[in-house]
């Protein structure tokens, strides 16, 4: 058999998490992998992300790919899925799960930082919760690779940034992180941390291989966050938050939406059997709704 195309972004952070999937599939099956860059709306466009999110902007190029049979598969950052099932296309591993934080990037820690100060970051999630954190914070809306957002606060325009550690640790940025938030702090993106390897359906074959690098419970985690994110119909534009890991045999999730000013927060956690993740989630968000998330979500500053 020839080498398996695996369809990625060009980023560095990207063909860094593509590299270790092929790497980790070659020990597992034997096959070579070869990489092959795509270019995605999302690497173009200069809109922000909270304006043009949440619809695949990163996802859509490279699944055309694999829908044309021109690669066998594509890895994405999972956090960058759309929710809704994509036609002809299947999932066909989440390998375990990196690190799920969230950092903060810059000289000093966020109760170090000078009243006023400006901290980027064009996440809604992200915007809200450091509201919530420290009301006093000019939060600045950025956008561009992890490179290009670390180059800010150097450069002085901005006094920190917040990203992925995940993603800080592929491209080896780890030195710039002055602080690493705990879930209770800032709760996390639904999927965030994991990868997704998709592939055409019906390519039982292709299925096989790929799944030699599948975690269930990282796929237990996946679904029952992303479950929280379809429910409450939000997607990266809306300041929700969830985290599920897996405690003593069984998957604790921990969903949060807040308000846009950090004012308030409604925020539960659900614990059950991993093969329940759909039904902790579903279970889970609409306990959130009838709590009103919808009404908090909706609010605007
Ligand atoms: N397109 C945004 C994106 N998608 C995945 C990651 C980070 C890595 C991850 O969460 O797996 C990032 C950057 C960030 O949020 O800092």
């Amino acid at each position: 058999m020839s080498a398996l195309k695996l369809g990625t972004r060009k980023s560095l952070m990207a063909t860094t998490q593509s590299r270790l999937v092929a790497d980790a599939l070659t020990q597992r099956t034997g096959h070579a992998v070869e990489l092959v860059g795509v270019t995605t709306e999302g690497d173009v466009s200069k809109a922000l992300l909270a304006q043009i999110g949440g619809t695949g902007v990163f996802v859509n190029a490279l699944r055309d790919r694999v829908l044309a049979g021109e690669v066998d598969f594509a890895v994405h950052s999972l956090k960058d899925l759309p929710t809704g099932p994509a036609e002809g296309i299947v999932l066909a591993a989440t390998p375990l799960r990196d690190d799920p934080r969230d950092a903060l990037c810059g000289p000093a820690k966020l109760a170090d930082l000078r009243r006023g100060a400006r901290v980027g970051t064009g996440s809604p999630r992200r915007v809200a919760q450091l509201r919530a954190l420290r009301p006093d914070l000019e939060v600045v809306p950025i956008r561009g690779n992890a490179d290009t957002r670390l180059r800010k606060v150097t450069d002085g325009e901005l006094d920190a940034v917040v990203l992925a550690y995940a993603g800080l640790r592929r491209i080896g940025r780890e030195d710039d992180v002055a602080e690493i938030f705990e879930p209770d702090q800032m709760l996390p993106a639904p999927g965030q941390g994991c990868l997704a390897l998709e592939c055409r359906a019906g390519r039982a074959d292709l299925l096989e291989l790929l799944g030699t690098v599948d975690d269930p419970v990282t796929r237990a985690a996946v679904v029952a966050e992303r479950t929280v994110l379809a429910v409450l119909e939000a997607g990266c534009s809306a300041p929700v938050g969830a985290y599920a890991a897996e405690e003593e045999q069984e998957l604790r999730l921990t969903a949060a939406v807040v308000a846009h000013d950090g004012s308030r927060q409604i925020r539960l956690s659900a614990s059950g059997h991993p093969d329940q993740a759909e039904r902790i989630g579903r279970e889970l968000a609409a306990e959130l709704l009838a709590r009103g998330a919808d009404q908090l979500m909706g609010e605007r500053d």
